[in-house]
């Protein structure tokens, strides 16, 4: 699929057959320190976010997402060079109601935004404006890495928005464009290398630690989610 950067662009993908991707677990490196990179996935609801987030996290497509309410983590331990890289990937809600209350969280200490959209949807690609105008008004600075995905691409008679034309949007922003597929299993790699190229680009320019957000915060979430659930109709 579509992987574009302007001529000149550091932001390649490029890896190296020592580089490890393997699967995190709790227990996993617990005596080791890891820098952590706090990723934001933004877009409208329904675009796949989730579904990505997932196939990264965890190597599979997710059958039945429920709509995200507020926000939802996920992380990945990757071997980079020989050094060891969390990404914290903060799957952020679509839907207005689910998310309004959470905007402040999703941008502070951000280190890398992905703005989603779907292929097979033009009101999801013309919404990325306004997320990328959302994002900068939380005070997201230029140097902060920010890529688009193009999602739902194995839905190809479906097609409502062409890469050309979402290269020049791309384009405009300087930001790289990906065209992929939560969902098939032949572009796991892809959306690996879209991850991947984020993590080497953070890796060689952001030396600061993040915390882990605290039990408390992950706690208020889990609760403002029991108590939002049974009102979602979706
Ligand atoms: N065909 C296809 N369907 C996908 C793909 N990715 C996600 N979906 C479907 O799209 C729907 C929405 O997926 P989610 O991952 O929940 O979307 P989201 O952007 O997280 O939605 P919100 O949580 O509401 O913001 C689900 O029915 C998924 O099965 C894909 O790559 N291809």
């Amino acid at each position: 699929m579509a992987i574009k950067n302007k001529p000149g662009e550091e932001f390649d993908t490029v890896f190296s057959v020592n580089d490890s991707l393997e699967l995190s677990s709790h227990h996993d490196y617990e005596h080791v320190q890891s820098r952590i990179f706090k990723i934001i996935v933004i877009g409208d609801s329904n675009v796949g976010k989730t579904c990505l987030t997932y196939r990264f996290c965890g190597s599979t497509f997710l059958k039945n997402p429920e709509a995200t309410i507020g926000v939802d983590f996920r992380e990945r331990t990757l071997e980079l060079d020989g050094e060891r890289i969390k990404l914290q990937i903060w799957d952020t809600a679509g839907q207005e109601r689910f998310r309004k209350s959470m905007v402040e969280h999703y941008y502070r200490s951000v280190h890398a935004v992905i703005f989603v959209y779907d292929v097979t949807s033009l009101s999801s690609f013309e919404s990325i404006p306004e997320w990328i105008e959302e994002c900068s008004r939380h005070s997201v600075g230029p140097l902060v890495p920010r890529i688009m995905v193009g999602n739902k691409c194995d839905l190809r008679d479906r097609k409502e928005v062409h890469t050309s034309t979402a290269q020049c949007l791309a384009d405009r922003y300087n930001f790289p464009l990906f065209e992929t597929s939560a969902k098939d299993p032949a572009e796991k790699e892809h959306v690996d290398a879209i991850f991947l190229t984020l993590a080497y680009r953070l890796k060689s320019h952001k030396p600061l630690r993040l915390k882990q957000p605290s039990d408390s915060n992950i706690r208020y979430l889990w609760n403002q989610r029991e108590q939002e659930a049974p009102t979602c109709q979706c």
